[in-house]
């Protein structure tokens, strides 16, 4: 099997006082596709700065398949890096090409995988364009393509949707498919969750520099826990009715309420209890948990402990 492609054991980075990665334990196993999703500032460009050895972590140790970031392994990594930048003199053809024979591809073979690649993503009209003369989801594209030109094991995509349109970004889901299927294994960051929702294996949410999940699609829908969304007649207090039955409600959008199911309690129990309770029901639906919610609730708990641990500290220094 061999080593995994990425191990991060315990990184941390700070910038002078400030620390963007805070003891980060993650794992990408050979063949998945792992999404690192978090919000602005969360530290996911930082971890994957370190994770190629760009940046070197304070504390912690990276591994890329099984030792230290190195030029022999880089080889068998492909970056599409945050910060988009081509040589805007060069060709799409010759932009990939050129990307290709740094990790080794030969001339012939580097140009051949360049027209069979634009003409897949729908540039084949443009192989021979100056990278000025291409829209900015034009060189995006070309910069993708850049990173998997030479058929990397490895793949990782920093925000590789941003700045692409609903058709290239379903473009982007089809080819990260293929290079999976190639064998790829793929990292890739967004803070877009429907992206992750659809392509991934596993995901690891990252928040103020701090994981704050790491598992399955599976496991973050039950992270969130289960429930069910009752409607009622206008003015109908749901919450004083359901709470003496054990139901616990922490949402509400107008006369729609959202009741949580605790563990081997389905949306029939909570149905039949709001009828019992002489709730007027205007409707009912068990809720469809999607990866968007899983995300602002883990960030909002990850923010309001920060907020917390800072009262905390401030409360100490003041007492001291
Ligand atoms: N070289 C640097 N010097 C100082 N601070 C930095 C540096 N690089 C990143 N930071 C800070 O570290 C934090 C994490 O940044 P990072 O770019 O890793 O976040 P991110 O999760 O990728 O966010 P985004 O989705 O906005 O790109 C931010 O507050 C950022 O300002």
């Amino acid at each position: 099997m061999g080593p995994a492609p990425l191990e991060l054991d315990a990184v941390t980075k700070r910038f002078g006082s400030f620390t963007a990665v805070r003891d980060l334990t993650m794992s990408v196993p050979k063949g998945s596709i792992v999404g690192f999703l978090g919000p602005n500032g969360a530290g996911k460009s930082t971890s994957l700065r370190m994770a190629l050895g760009v940046l070197s972590p304070d504390k912690g140790k990276v591994s890329l398949f099984g030792a230290q970031p190195n030029i022999e392994s880089l080889r068998h990594v492909g970056f599409l890096p945050e910060e988009r930048g081509l040589y805007k003199k060069m060709t799409a053809r010759a932009t990939i090409s050129y990307f290709a024979r740094l990790k080794g591809m030969s001339a012939g073979e580097s140009r051949k995988r360049a027209d069979e690649l634009l003409e897949r993503m729908g540039l084949g009209d443009f192989a021979r364009s100056r990278v000025s003369k291409l829209s900015k989801g034009m060189s995006q594209k070309v910069q993708i393509l850049s990173s998997l030109a030479h058929q990397p094991d490895f793949l990782i995509l920093d925000e590789p949707f941003s700045g692409l349109d609903p058709v290239n970004q379903q473009g982007l889901e089809d080819m990260i498919i293929e290079e999976h299927k190639r064998g790829a294994t793929i990292l890739f960051s967004t803070h877009v969750m429907e992206h992750a929702e659809r392509l991934c294996d596993s995901i690891v949410m990252m928040a103020r520099g701090r994981k704050v999940f790491d598992g399955t699609l599976d496991e973050a829908f039950g992270a969130l826990g289960r429930a069910v969304l009752i409607g009622v007649s206008a003015g109908f207090d749901l919450d004083a009715a359901l709470k003496p039955k054990g139901f616990e409600i922490n949402e509400r959008s107008g006369d729609i309420w959202r009741v949580k199911l605790p563990a081997g309690v389905d949306a029939q129990d909570a149905l039949r209890a709001a009828i019992d309770a002489g709730a007027p029901i205007t409707s009912f639906r068990p809720e469809e948990a999607r990866l968007r919610d899983v995300f602002v609730s883990l960030v909002s708990e990850a923010e309001a402990e920060d907020l917390r641990q800072s009262l905390a500290a401030d409360t100490a220094r003041k007492v001291a």
